[in-house]
């Protein structure tokens, strides 16, 4: 908990003197309230009534200067008068204090959404792969709204409650010691019931938050996947899922309003007990002249006042205990370490001649993924890879682009060990199209520029013609100013793939990776698209990762993968003469490319036929 708390002091810098200020103005304030039963009290026992005054010289003092006691009763208006400027200087202070210490919790949610958002954006691709996106969004939004909350409202409220209590103790001190004890012997109970319910609903708000980032994460899978849900008629099961996930947040939730529930009843029960206690034995004590009428006054409202801020220290505490939870929750995303982006790397120039040898990665550093991988792939030649899925193309490729690090081995790129280069300048010199291309909410042309800072409406043309998107673009009515996504046109899974790579091509760089990139075209647009870019990568080493014999088959060379090793490696034409896997897959696909050109070539005679 200290430990939190110190976090939660880190947070706060910069916006310490903001705070301080938010503090002392309570202070201030509580002082003017407390001011108020001691105008009344001397108002009702030595004004209206003819006890001799009480308390410090300078009360004497004011009351001499305002004119004598006679005075005074005759303008009873002096004293409301002074109770109505009390009140507004209480006022006047409550607003400094709301106003600072909004001011600073606001700023102290925005420098902590901002640090999230950066430490997010220099997390590891590995995190992202594994992380929940809903469960981020909660950490970044909900969780940091709970610490503004906290900082906005309840953390100031404790400073109430400590000038309250220190105040108001001494004051009733000095006007009776034995009232003070009746007026406090409920309040360790209180107190203590608070801090068993405090330590009793941390743990059930956690739970709440994780059923309600488990919602979120459903919710938002769902959401991002309807399409596959409405395909596949997995409506019934997603909504099954949707109402467990649904049913476990309203559980977890209703069991910590019962609970709070029973706090607030059980404190309210406690509070009217210490209240009637006052009442009972103060009225009697002044019934028989123990104490003054206006004593008693001053006991009861400050009862009252004091009561408040001890019962909401359970509320504060309560607060308390979420707002540790989510700094806890916050600290976890902090504490995943930046990906190192070895900025003392070295920065070759990158022409792309790449050579692998005996390389092995796993995961997990015990299964591996790749095993002995060895090739060259000179520069400006097209490397292709072909195997059955799970076999380790996409990792071959992740570890070109050092998204991970494999464990063996050596991969050099113009003669450097991959490891010796600067992440960030790897990155910009080695181009990717991933497996499923991901689109930003703008127009295709920011799209498509979006790899280039200073892409030129040129570039960017010519490269939607080499993706042979060009055409299909300018049928939109607004061409390359059409947004793209939630409020734009909807592309198809090609058109998309044909941006992707379009996007790639603007970046211009000197080594190319296709991820499966083709798999949503049709052949013969996938021709087209492979043309243009032979054309285009006369210098670029490319890679192309397939599972279409048609898409490989034109590469300088071939790997062939299989649990994660290479079994096969040449030419189209060596790899088909030779008995193995790449034939057996010739053979299969050969088939099936003869059957739909004879099932076409039927259906195109029976139109014949029967026009
Ligand atoms: N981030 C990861 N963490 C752990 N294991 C992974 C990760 N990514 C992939 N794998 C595992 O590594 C193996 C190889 O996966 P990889 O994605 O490289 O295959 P692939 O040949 O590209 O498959 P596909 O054609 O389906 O894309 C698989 O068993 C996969 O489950």
């Amino acid at each position: 908990m200290w430990h939190k708390l110190k976090l939660l002091w880190k947070y706060m810098e910069g916006n310490k003197l903001l705070y301080m200020g938010a503090v002392i103005s309570i202070g201030i304030s509580t002082i003017f309230t407390l001011v108020n039963p001691l105008v009344i009290r001397v108002t009702i026992d030595s004004i209206i009534g003819e006890e001799a005054i009480q308390g410090p010289l300078w009360v004497h003092g004011l009351i001499e200067n305002l004119g004598g006691r006679s005075l005074l009763m005759h303008n009873l208006w002096i004293a409301a008068l002074a109770l109505v400027l009390l009140n507004i200087m209480n006022g006047f202070f409550l607003y400094a204090k709301g106003k600072w210490s909004a001011q600073a919790s606001e700023d102290i949610a925005r420098n902590l959404r901002e640090a999230l958002f950066n430490h997010l954006q220099h997390l590891s691709y590995d995190y992202h792969v594994k992380v929940e996106t809903g469960e981020l969004i909660q950490r970044c939004t909900s969780d940091v709204e709970t610490i503004r909350r906290f900082l906005a409202v309840q953390l100031v409220e404790v400073g109430r409650t400590v000038f309250m209590l220190g105040f108001a103790l001494f004051i009733m001190l000095s006007l009776d010691v034995s009232l003070t004890l009746v007026s406090i012997i409920v309040v360790p109970i209180i107190f203590i019931s608070a801090l068993i319910f405090f330590m009793k609903v941390q743990k059930a708000f956690q739970l709440s938050d994780e059923a309600e980032g488990r919602l979120s994460t459903v919710l938002q899978e769902n959401l991002t996947g309807i399409r596959v849900v409405r395909a596949f008629g997995r409506q019934a099961f997603e909504a099954e899922k949707f109402e467990k996930s649904n049913a476990e947040y309203r559980d977890l939730t209703y069991d910590l309003i019962r609970l709070l529930a029973g706090y607030w009843s059980l404190s309210d029960l406690l509070t009217m007990l210490q209240i009637g206690a006052v009442v009972v034995v103060g009225a009697y004590w002044a019934s028989i002249g123990r104490i003054t009428l206006g004593t008693l006054v001053v006991f009861t409202t400050y009862e009252t006042m004091l009561l408040w801020p001890i019962r909401q220290m359970g509320r504060i505490l309560t607060d308390m205990g979420k707002t540790l939870v989510s700094i806890g929750r916050i600290e976890e995303i902090f504490q995943h370490p930046m990906e190192d982006m070895d900025t003392d790397g070295q920065k070759p120039k990158i022409e792309g001649d790449i050579v692998f040898e005996n390389v092995s990665f796993s995961y997990d550093g015990e299964s591996p993924v790749l095993k002995n991988i060895s090739f060259h792939a000179e520069k400006g030649k097209t490397v292709a890879i072909l195997g059955a899925t799970g076999s380790g193309k996409s990792s071959l490729v992740h570890l070109l682009l050092r998204l991970y690090d494999y464990q063996r081995g050596s991969i050099t790129i113009d003669g450097v060990e991959l490891k010796q280069i600067h992440k960030k300048w790897l990155r910009k010199n080695i181009g990717i199209v991933l497996q499923e291309p991901f689109l930003f909410s703008k127009t295709i042309k920011e799209n498509i520029g979006l790899s280039k800072a200073e892409a030129k409406e040129k570039e960017i043309i010519l490269a939607a013609r080499a993706a042979a998107i060009h055409e299909g673009i300018l049928e939109f009515e607004k061409g390359y100013d059409t947004a793209v996504g939630e409020r734009g046109v909807t592309l198809s899974g090609g058109q998309k793939q044909r941006i992707a790579i379009a996007r790639s091509l603007v970046q211009d760089s000197p080594v190319l990776i296709f991820d499966d990139s083709l798999s949503a075209v049709d052949t013969e647009t996938e021709e087209m698209i492979r043309k243009a870019l032979k054309e285009r990568n006369k210098n670029r080493t490319t890679f192309i990762i397939s599972h279409r014999i048609t898409t490989v088959a034109d590469a300088d060379m071939i790997l062939v993968l299989q649990h994660g090793e290479i079994v096969q490696s040449g030419t189209h034409e060596e790899l088909i003469q030779k008995p193995g896997l790449y034939q057996r897959i010739w053979a299969i696909q050969n088939l099936l490319e003869e059957e739909i050109l004879e099932e076409k070539a039927i259906s195109e005679s029976d139109i014949i036929v029967s026009s």
